[in-house]
């Protein structure tokens, strides 16, 4: 999308045909700043530090990072190495290991002399096909918006509630929840979007205000706690977040919070939509509370706040008091039963197994 009238991706492949570029995320939205991938260990850092984050750009970051494990050595030691050290950079999104069993799989059977080349045909095609997928998820999507639009006064926007973000900086272009939100904007819909913080790392207030404000799309950072008292006046049209894994039972695992803003809607009556492209959903798993591992991150992400000051330095400052112990669970797990619909990209979905099979056969078949 687009960053000061220039069209942007948030990962690519550079010119010389062998490094890899990524907007470093945990610079915005004080200072844009293009990083050098070129090892992968480099790529793992940058999944591990959140340089790059969100499901579906770890999964393309990850794609890439074998393709410059091959470069430097392309045996098979080296391949079970890099696997093993890029699966291991964070958790939760499970687009990490979809990638990574994409790359082995083709990589495996392959003669070391011929690893190299398909693993970069591999990574680059992963790239791409995830923009389509979130131009799909955007089209449909899209009827959401435009089924409100059509019981709304002439001017008055639709108003739709996010949280984390699950823009375009989370995946290659598009974003997975605001691609149906883009789509309607630039076809001239009436859009305005609710954008939680989402603290501890603040990646609404810091990312998806970011990137929304670039498009030039209408929005309003709230903090995390203010959706549902918007929900009961009516504020808020429907809900579109995104997700890091999708149990095949249709539980949702995404940014912590995200539960607390199904249950608010499911009481409010408001709309609750998932995004997701079809590499999110773990087939192997029917049991999502159970059965997905929840990332605890470090206790400065919740004691610490990064911003800048009124004279132009970007400073950390404490806002938790010396020595009292912080807890930071990365992601919760809402139940499918507070799901209205997982969006995808081949269509609108009831949260089941039943209906993912169906539209996935091809991932589900085994499971
Ligand atoms: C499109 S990925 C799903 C997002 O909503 C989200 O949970 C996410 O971006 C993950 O957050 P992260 O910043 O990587 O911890």
């Amino acid at each position: 999308m687009k960053v000061d009238g220039r069209h942007f991706r948030s990962i690519w492949l550079e010119d010389d045909g062998w490094t890899v570029g990524a907007i470093d995320q945990r610079r915005l939205p004080h200072e844009f700043v293009v990083a050098r991938i070129a090892s992968a260990e480099d790529a793992t850092e940058a999944i591990r530090s959140m340089l790059v984050r969100g499901a579906p750009l770890i999964g393309a970051t990850a794609a890439y990072g074998m393709a410059l494990a091959m470069r430097t050595d392309a045996s098979d030691a080296a391949l079970d190495r890099a696997y093993a050290m890029l699966l291991a950079a964070r958790p939760t999104a499970i687009n990490l290991k979809w990638a990574l069993d994409e790359m082995a799989r083709l990589l495996r059977p392959l003669p070391a002399s011929e690893r190299v080349a398909a693993a970069y045909r591999r990574a680059v095609e992963i790239a791409e096909e995830d923009v389509t997928i979130n131009q799909g998820i955007g089209r449909h999507g899209l009827a959401l918006i435009e089924q409100i639009t059509a019981t709304k006064r002439p001017g008055e926007p639709v108003n739709v509630l996010t949280h984390c973000n699950a823009g375009w900086l989370a995946t290659v272009d598009w974003g997975t929840a605001t691609a149906p939100i883009y789509l309607a904007h630039d076809r001239g819909l009436k859009v305005h979007v609710w954008v939680d913080e989402t603290r501890p790392r603040n990646q609404g207030a810091s990312l998806t205000a970011w990137e929304l404000g670039h498009h030039g799309v209408p929005h309003t950072v709230i903090p995390d706690n203010t959706g549902g008292h918007l929900m009961q006046h009516r504020m808020v049209d429907l809900a579109i977040v995104g997700t890091d894994r999708v149990a095949a039972n249709g539980d949702v695992c995404n940014k912590i919070g995200t539960y607390l803003k199904a249950l608010a809607a499911h009481d409010n009556g408001v709309p609750f939509y998932v995004a997701l492209p079809s590499p999110t959903i773990d087939f192997s798993i029917d049991d999502g509370i159970r059965q997905i591992p929840i990332e605890q991150r470090s206790a400065d992400e919740v004691a610490n706040m990064t911003g800048r000051t009124a004279d132009g330095r970007v400073e950390t400052v404490r806002v938790v008091p010396e020595g009292s112990p912080v807890a930071n669970y990365a992601f919760d797990v809402t139940p499918a039963r507070l799901v209205t619909g997982l969006i995808t990209e081949r269509g609108l979905l009831r949260p089941e197994r039943a209906a993912l099979a169906s539209a996935f056969p091809e991932r589900s078949a085994g499971h």
